[in-house]
């Protein structure tokens, strides 16, 4: 079997029109523009680039775009004080503060200070414990992102077996509440799961998101699986030239793309998703502060 690829790439695309296409209706029906504030602590090359690509695609949706840049060295109290000033800020619907943050600084605490409703990446614990017990929130954006893709592939998801490979807070645990909301039999794999190659061969559904490079192997899948690779891997790439590296998600893609139905490629696949969503979950968040209804298909 070779797999159908999905292309994250074209999806976000058309996530990120749909969202235009309802910033457009919001402010000629409404006078209302939705606004997204990105905090970025330090220098981290990748992170710079990802909160670049934010604001634009931010603008392009036709949205308000506020880039707070922050050293490395800022204090906890002076991060706060900005955090308090976006939560008081009208204009300002989503906030989202880009992680890895600097070792000084928490990102637990620095979630905590965001207002919940304001909260676009759906960390806070309130969002958190609504996705969990079945409420409306706002829900992290790549396991949003990785959800809209698998309803769009496989229509009903309801009674599907399906392992997520990797438990944090910002994908692992989310996706599979998302997964269980949707009837899905739900397993969380990890580190200390015992014969995680066994576990993967009941599964209708795979979501990679455990961070080692092209660990999941073809031979692991049950044939015809969906497989979602999140991911996101440097590895070394002498085939290119000396000292050339190539990005590889959590799937070994050749081996996997051989037994599975579908799978999705890195990169192209989940990452652009990620920024989608997050256009998606800030005009979800300014609907809601409006007492308008978000529009439908744009969460979960
Ligand atoms: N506060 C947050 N911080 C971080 C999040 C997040 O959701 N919230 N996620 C990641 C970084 N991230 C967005 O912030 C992100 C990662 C990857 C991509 C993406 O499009 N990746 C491309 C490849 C990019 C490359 O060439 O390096 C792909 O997979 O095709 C977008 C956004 C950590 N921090």
């Amino acid at each position: 079997m070779t797999a159908e690829i999905i292309d994250g790439k074209a999806f976000a695309a058309g996530v990120r029109a749909r969202v235009g296409e309802e910033v457009a209706r919001l402010k000629q029906g409404h006078g209302i523009t939705p606004g997204l504030a990105v905090i970025l602590v330090g220098e981290d090359p990748a992170s710079q680039v990802y909160v670049k690509n934010k604001g634009l695609q931010t603008v392009e949706a036709g949205m308000n775009s506020y880039e707070h840049k922050l050293p490395a060295d800022v204090s906890e109290e002076e991060l706060s004080a900005l955090i308090e000033r976006l939560n008081a800020d009208e204009a300002v619907h989503g906030i989202l503060c880009q992680f890895p943050v600097p070792d000084h600084l928490s990102e637990t605490e620095i979630v905590a200070r965001i207002d919940p409703a304001k909260d676009v990446d759906g960390l806070h614990v309130e969002n958190i414990g609504l996705l969990a017990s079945g409420q409306q929130g706002m829900v992290p954006c790549t396991p949003l992102g990785c959800l809209m893709l698998l309803r769009d592939r496989l229509g009903d998801l309801s009674g599907k077996e399906a392992l997520v490979i990797g438990r944090s807070n910002l994908m692992g645990k989310p996706m599979g509440q998302l997964l269980l909301r949707d009837s899905c039999t739900v397993t969380i794999a990890h580190s200390r799961t015992a014969d995680l190659a066994a576990v993967a061969r009941r599964a209708d559904i795979v979501v990679a998101a455990v961070g080692r490079a092209q660990m999941v192997k073809g031979d692991w899948l049950k044939p015809g699986a969906t497989v979602i690779d999140v991911g996101i891997n440097r590895i070394p790439a002498p085939e290119r030239g000396e000292g050339k590296t190539r990005l590889v998600g959590d799937c070994d893609f050749d081996s996997c793309a051989e037994v599975a139905g579908a799978i999705t490629p890195v990169p192209g696949g989940v990452g652009p998703m990620t920024i989608a969503c997050l256009l998606a979950n800030t005009l979800t968040a300014c609907c809601r502060a409006n007492g308008l209804p978000a529009p439908e298909g744009l969460t979960a």
